[in-house]
Formats: structure tokens, sequence, C-alpha cells
């Protein structure tokens, strides 16, 4: 069973269309991820799945049942870590957990293991006392998870939690969410850093203007565009009879020197790196380190829709 069903779903603004008949499937245990450049519909999408706001159109099923604005029963199985942190900056860190929790667990001893439990699990125990302003950005970010996710919901928004934070706390982040994904979560997770969506989530949706472009595992997302690896070369210098050479190759797209280095961009093609080190050793260049990129969900958003995902 879906543990997610999202079919035609419209949403407008005014004269905005903001979700084009979007659909959405996500079976129990995946860590779904949401991609899209800002504004095209993520948030948008979440919070009409969450029945926070309004739609012109479609169905919204979660846990094989109807999503409605009264449908308590649903919502108390859902976590919600929102874009923007919201806490309560007069309640210290546990006091904060413990206000979200006590939303849908009223018996204090059980709240108080379900507290300390989501303490640990984000790494916060020795500042359970503090106030959110005496957080960084890092840790705040992570109090705004142990808040959503304290009351054990099967199925877990992330609507973009890492933007803002430093490194170590983004990697505590990314793994406390395999390790809520590990416990049984299901996850839908938002963002527009393909990296982090390519390092934990299981399959991948790119959207832009309110509609799916694309969807399937990192690996089938890659094989549907025709861009290949990316060779990269040190040579301090490349003639431009050898450039030409390289550019006429059957499967290059582009080729180029800079900064010591050539580039040379192909399309999907076994042999790509042999045919290019070919033209290189015919003509006696003295080659540095050699290596291949393949391609990134860049290059994928980039052939789908002609622009960069980053903006
Ligand atoms: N309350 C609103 N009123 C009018 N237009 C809105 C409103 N909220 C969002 N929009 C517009 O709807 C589109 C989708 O916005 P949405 O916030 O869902 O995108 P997003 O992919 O989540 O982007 P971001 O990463 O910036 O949050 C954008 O064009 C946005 O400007």
């Amino acid at each position: 069973m879906d543990i997610v069903a999202v079919d035609g779903l419209v949403k407008r603004y005014g004269e905005l269309l903001a979700l084009d008949h979007f659909d959405l499937h996500i079976a129990e245990g995946e860590i779904f991820g949401l991609l899209g450049p800002n504004g095209s519909g993520k948030t948008t999408a979440i919070n009409c799945m969450l029945q926070l706001l309004t739609y012109d159109r479609g169905s919204i099923r979660l846990f094989g049942e109807d999503m409605a604005p009264a449908r308590y029963d649903l919502k108390r199985r859902i976590g919600i870590v929102p874009q923007q942190v919201a806490v309560l900056e007069e309640l210290s860190v546990r006091e904060n957990i413990d206000f979200f929790c006590s939303l849908y667990v009223s018996d204090r001893a059980r709240r108080r293991a379900l507290v300390d439990e989501a303490i640990d699990f984000v790494g916060l125990a020795e500042f359970a006392g503090f106030r959110p302003k005496k957080l960084s950005g890092g840790l705040l970010r992570r109090l705004n998870i142990a808040c959503g996710i304290a009351h054990k919901p099967e199925l877990i928004f992330f609507d973009e939690p890492t933007v803002a934070v430093d490194p170590q706390s983004r990697n505590a982040i990314l793994a406390g969410i395999k390790g809520l994904r590990d416990e049984g979560a299901t996850v839908v997770y938002t963002s527009h850093y393909m990296e982090e969506v390519e390092q934990i989530c299981s399959r991948i949706m790119i959207m832009d203007g309110g509609r799916v472009l694309a969807q399937g595992t990192n690996e089938e997302l890659k094989r549907m565009v025709s861009t290949g690896e990316k060779i990269v070369i040190e040579v301090p210098s490349v003639s431009d009879a050898v450039l030409r050479r390289l550019r006429a190759l059957p499967h290059v797209l582009e080729a180029g020197h800079a900064d010591q280095t050539l580039t040379v961009r192909c399309e999907a093609s076994p042999h790509n790196l042999t045919d290019v080190l070919g033209v290189l050793g015919a003509a006696r260049v003295q080659l540095g380190r050699v290596y291949a990129e393949p391609p990134t969900l860049n290059d994928v958003f980039l052939e789908l829709t002609g622009r960069e995902l980053r903006d």
C-alpha cells in the first residue's frame, strides 16, 4: 500500500498555477526526495497534503485513507519539520520538545521517555536546558527536527531541513533521517541541494513549475538523459588543433581548456575516455591526473528544462 497517494492535484494562487495535475506515490519505508528549484511547488504540495491549504482539484490519500482537514487521527501519525524554524523562544530545548510532543501524547511518563529519546537522537543532550536564542543555526535546526519527530510519527515531512546549516550539523541531520527510516518511518524530503537528495533518497521526483518532470531512483534518472560523464584531465596546455579533434569525436558535447585543466563533456557512451585519451596520445600531450565524473542530477535538470537547478 502507498503511504502517500496524490493524484491530479491542482492548486492556484489567484492567476498563478502552483500545482498542475501533480501526482505523487510513496511506498512505506521510502525516503522520497522532492527536488526542484525555488518556487517549483514543493512547499505547496506538502501543505496541501497536510490540509494546511485548500486546493482546486485532485485527491490526497495518506495511509490508504482520504485526507481531510478534520482527520486528526491521520494527522497524529504525521511529523512535520517545517522550512522555517518554528520553536518557542521562552521555552528551553527540553520544554520545546515536550510542548510539541504533548500535542500528541498526553501520558507524562511516556512523554518524558519520548522527549529523552528525541534529545539523544538529535544530539542535544548537553543543550537540553538552553533557550533557542543560545543555539547556533545548526543546533536550532536539530531542535526543530526533535520537535517534529518526538511523538514517533510514521510519516515525516522534512521541508529543506539543512538550509543554512554547517556541514557537521548537516551530516548529523542526514544520518538522523536515515535512522528514522531504519526505525520504520516513511520520509518525504524536499530540497534544492541535489547532493543531499542523491545521498539519502530511495526515489527522487524532479519538479518544476508545479509539474512532475521525471521520477525514479538516482540511477534511473541519470539514465533518462543523454548526458554522460565529464572527463577532466590536468594538462598545462592543449593546442587548438587538438581541441578541434576532441570536439569532432562522435559523443563529445563540449571540450575546453582553462586553468591547466582540459574538460570534456560527453554524451552517454561506453568508449568516451578511450576515445579522448586516444586523441591526446596521438598528439603526444603529456597528461597529469585523469578522472571522469558521472552525470549529476543538475545535468538531468538541465537537459529536461534547459536551466540550471541552482539559481
Ligand atoms: N501564499 C501564496 N500566495 C501566492 N503565491 C504563492 C503563495 N505561496 C507560494 N506561492 C507561489 O507558488 C509557487 C510555488 O511556491 P512554493 O513555495 O510551493 O515553491 P517551493 O518549491 O516550495 O519553493 P521554495 O523552495 O522557495 O519554498 C511560487 O511561484 C510561489 O511564488
